[in-house]
């Protein structure tokens, strides 16, 4: 069977991620482009300012860029992939839920909603079920499902290998990628020979996310994990991938050994766009590192080394390409889940 989908914000960062992992997908067949009204009525070929690192799809470069409107995306388009500015997100995404069009989104607004599954498919898929309630609260005939931030979901499958051993708490300090803040996002006269220790709002959305993804759904609601988490993030000047300083304080005391075991161990899912082993996990304590480790499974695995025993627990390095892993992967693996479980 193919889908038809679309990308909403396509000429992004984010968005041209989608448009390469979407080249010559088995089931989804790319069928509308939107972006901004400055972008709108141009080829894509001219609207995008193309720069991940394999050229144009042919297909793609000739087909016309829409404004961000249900009026711009044709009615038999099956499932949108949002990757728009969260302020612009907040505004257009319930324009094209009140159409009917399911919306897998990479953007930030509506993560913790209560009725919006954020869901990570080899850890949460069951929380797709808050849909019903999502339709019946807000009268959507469409659906509405969240990816987390790039730096929570490179660290959350390393926390759910471990929640065997009981989590209690958790501190955590990235060094993450430039690419994370978008093309115009950090000059590189701030971050040449240098490191930024504040990236907004993203210490909060990992504290938060993280126990929500982990958190227990009993059908009518998500009960937060009752971990503890506190981040501290900073920007670096690698192009791609988050590596992420991990400290877990847990209720047992397990080896290192069998907390390698938990992380090596933990299932996948079947999706054609899942990596065979979800965790990496790295005997050399010099691994993982960015520019070597990021593209493991095409960029949809996760990393993890280093790990030691601490007083209450252990502590390891984890990574993940936060473009393909942390955005537009993680909205296509929805996408995958959505069709899997029937909600497309
Ligand atoms: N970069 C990353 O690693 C990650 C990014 N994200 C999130 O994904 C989203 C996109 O990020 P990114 O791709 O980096 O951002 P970019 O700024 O690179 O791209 C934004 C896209 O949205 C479009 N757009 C901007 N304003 C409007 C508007 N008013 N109406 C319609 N379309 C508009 C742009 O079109 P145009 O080209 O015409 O301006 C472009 O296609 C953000 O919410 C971001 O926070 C999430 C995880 C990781
Ligand atoms: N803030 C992240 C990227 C991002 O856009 O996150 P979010 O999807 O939560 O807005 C970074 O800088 O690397």
């Amino acid at each position: 069977m193919n889908v038809r989908v679309g990308i909403l914000g396509a000429t992004g960062a984010v968005g041209q991620r989608f448009i390469q992992l979407l080249d010559d997908h088995p089931t989804f067949e790319l069928a509308a482009l939107t972006a901004s009204e400055e972008s709108a009525g141009k080829s894509y070929r001219e609207a995008a300012k193309w720069r991940v690192n394999t050229p144009i799809p042919d297909d793609v470069a000739s087909m016309t860029v829409g404004r961000t409107h249900p009026d711009d995306v044709a009615d038999d388009v099956d499932l949108l992939f949002s990757s728009l500015p969260s302020s612009v997100a907040a505004e257009v995404e319930p324009l094209f839920l009140d159409e009917g069009y399911v919306v897998s989104s990479n953007s930030s607004n509506d993560r913790m909603a209560e009725d919006v599954p954020l869901t990570i498919p080899e850890i949460n898929p069951g929380h797709l079920d808050l849909i019903e309630i999502q339709r019946e609260e807000r009268g959507w005939d469409g659906a509405l499902v969240k990816n987390p931030n790039c730096s929570t979901i490179t660290m959350v499958p390393t926390l759910a290998a471990l929640d065997e051993f009981g989590l209690e708490r958790v501190n955590v300090t990235t060094l993450q990628a430039v690419s994370g803040a978008g093309y115009s996002g950090v000059t590189s006269m701030e971050i040449i020979d240098n490191a930024l220790p504040h990236i907004g709002g993203e210490e909060s959305k990992m504290e938060t996310e993280s126990r929500k993804l982990l958190g227990a759904f009993d059908g009518s609601e998500v009960t937060l994990h009752g971990m503890e988490v506190a981040a501290s993030c900073n920007r670096i000047p690698t192009l791609d991938g988050h590596l992420e300083s991990v400290f877990a304080d847990l209720a047992d005391e397990p080896s290192v050994d069998e907390v390698a075991r938990a992380m090596r161990e933990f299932p996948g899912i079947d999706l054609p766009s899942a990596p065979e082993q979800l965790i990496h996990v790295f005997d050399d304590p010099s691994r993982p590192q960015p520019r070597l480790d990021r593209d493991r499974e095409n960029g949809m695995a996760v990393c993890a080394g280093g790990i030691q025993e601490t007083t209450h627990g252990v502590k390891y390095n984890c990574l993940a390409h936060n473009t393909i892993r942390g955005a537009a992967g993680a909205s296509l693996l929805n996408g995958e889940l959505l069709v899997e479980e029937g909600w497309v």
